[in-house]
């Protein structure tokens, strides 16, 4: 026993693909009752790494970072698996659960969002989630922060002046934005994020911190001194709004005509939570009548969003590919809790981060 699992984390080091037929009948025997796990991204390195040495699972891989998995290739490789662990591009529906069969017991998924995941039908199969919260807090609030500070001093614009000859002389007025200094930041959906980016807001020297959620959260509020208010006093006492929510059904489109309408001409809204909270056409409806003076997108509908999109068209919506967590450590971070995740549960351990179904 001792002696075989030495020899399958060699093997798991190597490219087993390259090895069939040279395996020993015992070995080849002791691996195919390892669980199976389908592994639906090339993850960073050190969660293969994780999974590679375990000598706990035999994996197979979607080889690739650039594309996602097609799903019919999704659903054949899932058949049968014990373990499965995606990416937030991968969605996780009665179809894909159905095909993958009684076996699969454990999801592991590399994200802190979990609008992908259908969690009734996993709640139903008893089949236990992992995720990735904390470890990514640090970089999604850092990223806020730069596409807040780049949208309300309109960073991209101005670079964009200075490069194509619209840097004229220096003029009083020109290029003005809106300034943290004495203002309001208003926190939709206040969790470990939203804590994150006021504390690194607080030091530019914010007047006051406002929140709003489904229910006060008094112990987080504490840390940052802000104020439970309705969701129309958010919408209307905000400067600078950001949006931290999870995107469910309540949340869906909650950014709406009718927050719009309630905001302050000078306010900037920020999105680094999901797409799906925002309904963009209003969106663009109030970013284009100076309804409100602008916004700062990490996610949209869809994604990626098609460059004909009418947001792109606006100089006051500044719009990333959803990096907010895209730091090297974070991604290897967000990786290894995702292969130690899926490894415990299949050992039928609690994972170190389980969703409660
Ligand atoms: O958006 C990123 C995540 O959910 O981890």
């Amino acid at each position: 026993m001792w002696c075989n699992r030495i020899i399958l984390r060699q093997l798991h080091r190597l490219n087993l693909s390259n090895l069939n037929g040279t395996l020993t009948t015992s070995t080849q025997r002791a691996m195919s009752t390892l669980p199976r796990v389908y592994v639906t991204r090339q993850i960073p390195p050190e969660g293969l790494r994780i999974l590679r040495e375990s000598g706990q699972v035999q994996f197979e891989l979607w080889d690739s970072d650039d594309v996602p998995v097609p799903r019919e290739e999704l659903l054949k490789k899932v058949k049968g698996v014990d373990g499965l662990l995606c990416v937030l591009t991968e969605k996780i529906d009665t179809e894909l659960l159905e095909t993958a069969g009684p076996n699969l017991k454990v999801l592991s998924t590399m994200s802190v969002g979990f609008d992908h995941l259908s969690l009734e039908e996993l709640k139903t199969r008893g089949i236990r989630v992992g995720y990735t919260p904390d470890v990514l807090t640090d970089s999604v609030a850092e990223l806020t922060v730069a596409l807040l500070l780049t949208t309300s001093r309109r960073l991209i614009e101005a670079t964009h002046e200075a490069k194509t000859g619209g840097w004229g002389t220096w003029r009083t007025l020109w290029l003005c934005g809106h300034e943290l200094a004495n203002s309001t930041v208003g926190i939709l959906g206040l969790g470990r994020i939203g804590v994150a980016i006021a504390e690194r807001l607080a030091p530019f020297k914010v007047k006051k911190f406002i929140y709003t959620d489904v229910v006060p959260r008094p112990e987080l509020a504490s840390l940052i001194n802000a104020e439970y208010v309705s969701f129309e006093e958010l919408a209307e006492q905000s400067d600078f709004l950001s949006v931290c929510c999870a995107l469910t059904p309540e949340t869906k489109e909650i950014c709406n005509k009718n927050l719009f309408s309630k905001m302050k001409n000078t306010a900037i809204f920020i999105n680094t939570s999901r797409g799906g909270v925002v309904n963009q056409e209003d969106l663009y409806e109030a970013l284009s009548t100076g309804q409100i003076a602008g916004a700062g997108l990490d996610v949209t509908v869809p994604e990626p969003l098609p460059t004909t999109h009418p947001l792109f068209t606006l100089k006051n919506c500044v719009i990333l590919p959803h990096i907010a967590s895209a730091s090297y450590s974070t991604r290897n971070a967000m990786s290894s809790l995702a292969a130690n995740n899926l490894l415990r549960g299949l050992r039928g351990e609690p994972m170190i981060k389980e969703l409660k179904l």
